[in-house]
């Protein structure tokens, strides 16, 4: 199973996730009211690290999303925002990167509106609703993810600690179209700040619950 880690910023706290963790995803936030926020001038000291990145955007332009990619070398866009099916189109004609479309769960899900999302996205994001859009810390249901129709990988998201790994993997014996994790606050030091320690253990956890 893959994992991201999102809202990083700071070097050699990045360093340390490649080092040690070996995570497959790194998210850098580019939501200015976000905690989280990456500015632009980390683009540099960023461009040439060895983990994929993903840019997180809420209701960001085109325009803005495709210069953030070629100055931070992002090899996804996660669209965390009200992004229509018709935005998404349009900017996969512009980019290779890698598109996410996340949505935002609150009650059920309405499969049929995410249809319209399937040509052009590489993979959902199912994570909590809240005004602040993402990195809530709280979980939302996900037995509503038992009748999820597609083929299309998707990750989970949404206040995820190392005492959710059982429940991930049962939940991925369940509907192998899980890929993979978003892991945010609650390996949290600080905003923007990760704990290596604990994402090494949550990993490791992990790994030994595929093994089951
Ligand atoms: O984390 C933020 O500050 C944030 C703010 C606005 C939009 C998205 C944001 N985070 C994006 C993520 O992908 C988080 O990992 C996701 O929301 C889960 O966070 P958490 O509930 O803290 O595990």
């Amino acid at each position: 199973m893959e994992i991201k880690v999102c809202g990083m910023r700071e070097l050699g706290n990045i360093q340390s996730l490649i080092a040690e963790v070996k995570a497959d995803w790194m998210g850098l936030i580019f939501y200015p009211k976000s905690p989280r926020y990456v500015s632009e001038d980390r683009a540099t000291e960023l461009k040439g690290i060895a983990v994929k990145k993903v840019g997180v955007f809420v209701n960001e332009t085109e325009v803005e999303i495709l210069r953030k990619v070629g100055l931070f070398q992002l090899s996804a866009i996660q669209l965390h925002g009200n992004e229509s099916a018709e935005f998404v189109k349009k900017l996969s004609e512009q980019t290779t990167s890698e598109l996410w479309k996340v949505i935002s769960v609150s009650e059920k899900i309405d499969w049929k509106s995410l249809a319209a999302y399937l040509p052009y996205v590489s993979k959902f994001l199912f994570d909590t609703a809240t005004k602040a859009h993402g990195g809530s810390g709280r979980k939302f249901d996900w037995s509503v993810l038992e009748t999820y129709p597609f083929d299309k990988g998707f990750l989970l998201s949404g206040g995820l600690d190392e005492e959710s790994v059982e429940e991930i993997a049962a939940l991925q014996r369940q509907i192998p179209q899980l890929e993979g994790v978003d892991l945010n606050s609650k390996f949290e030091d600080a905003p923007g700040l990760k704990n290596i320690e604990k994402l090494k253990k949550f990993k490791q956890k992990l790994l030994s619950q595929e093994a089951i």
